[in-house]
């Protein structure tokens, strides 16, 4: 465990090497099978039971401390105030670069956090339901920017979760498909009020503009998921063949050329260019800046396994 000293001042955070986080599973038992997992896992997503049980008990133990306390700290300000006990959700944000694989990591937590009798309703909800439809983005000239915060209509996206918060039963949110990559008109999500609402998306740690209030005001805990810039360039690409493979051959693809008339190198070279103009610039210019104002680092290495925790612990 180290506790580094930056600037002259004593690290809020505390870093954890692989075998030491793991040992803070305690008794957390792992109860999840290798066909659950196949199904919560992300295309290319190597992510193994290992993992679960190095990386993610502890994460679901953690979490559920942090549920149980915030549970009280609300009651204490709720007796202050003389006002009835209203259920609010626990709001979780998971943060990371496009391709990091935050969708299994979101994923895995709604599966294991729901294993607690405390908190059995989890909700799971990816920012990208609140992309602006390709018609605005085309329209305000930001068809390239999508993923940038301002791709997002961020005001509906706060408003969202902070009705959740404030205790609204259920709420209908937009739909995007990867399939179609745009939003699906006329289609809503209808999320009725968790325990457990996690909000995963890669902008999600944003600061807020002055003067208004941004997502990550309502979390009670926020994830980033963090590797080198390097690893995450070729994790994008392998996952763009494999898609090319796969989801692109739907002949409703938005992709689907990239799967039939286009060769595999101009394939190639089509996602790099993606990757080199939209996602990597998005991720050293507005998504890594953010990675200090989580409260928990899971870092990877070249072969998607975690090696470093990083908690915030003041
Ligand atoms: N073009 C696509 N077609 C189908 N699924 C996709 C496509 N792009 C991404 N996905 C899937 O969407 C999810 C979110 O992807 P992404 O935003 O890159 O985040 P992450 O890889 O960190 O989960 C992943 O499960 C991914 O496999
Ligand atoms: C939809 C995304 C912006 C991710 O959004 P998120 O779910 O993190 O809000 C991303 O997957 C994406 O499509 N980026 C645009 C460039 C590309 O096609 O990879």
């Amino acid at each position: 465990m180290s506790q580094a000293t930056k600037n002259g001042f004593s690290s809020p955070y505390v870093e954890l090497d692989r075998p030491a986080w793991a040992a803070l599973r305690d008794a957390t038992p792992l109860s999840l099978t290798e066909a659950e997992l196949d199904v919560l896992r992300g295309i290319a997503d190597p992510t193994s039971l290992d993992d679960v049980r190095d990386i993610y008990l502890p994460l679901s133990r953690l979490l559920n401390l942090y549920v149980k306390a915030t549970r009280q700290r609300h009651g204490a300000v709720r007796a202050f105030l003389g006002e009835d006990d209203r259920p609010a959700p626990f709001v979780i944000g998971v943060a990371g670069s496009v391709a990091v694989g935050k969708s299994t990591t979101a994923r895995l937590l709604r599966t294991l956090l729901a294993q607690w009798p405390d908190h059995p309703d989890v909700e799971l909800v990816s920012t990208d339901n609140f992309l602006y439809p390709n018609r605005v983005l085309q329209e305000r000239g930001i068809m390239n920017r999508k993923g940038f915060p301002e791709s997002y209509d961020r005001r509906a996206l706060v408003r969202f979760v902070s009705e959740m918060k404030a205790g609204a039963a259920q709420m209908d949110i937009p739909i995007y498909s990867h399939l179609a990559y745009d939003i699906l008109p006329g289609s809503v999500q209808t999320v009725h009020r968790p325990d457990i609402l996690i909000v995963e998306g890669i902008n999600v740690l944003q600061p807020p503009l002055a003067g208004h209030l941004a997502v990550s005001d309502f979390f009670d805990f926020s994830i980033y998921v963090d590797a080198k810039v390097e690893h995450v360039r070729r994790w994008y690409l392998d996952r763009f063949l494999e898609l090319r493979r796969t989801a692109f051959s739907d002949p409703r693809s938005y992709f689907h050329a990239m799967a039939t008339t286009v060769e595999e190198e101009r394939a190639k070279e089509f996602a790099m260019n993606t990757w080199r103009s939209i996602n990597e610039v998005n991720l050293v210019e507005n998504i890594q800046p953010t990675r200090a104002r989580a409260t928990l680092v899971l870092h990877k290495g070249e072969d998607h396994r975690v090696r470093r925790v990083r908690l915030r612990k003041t």
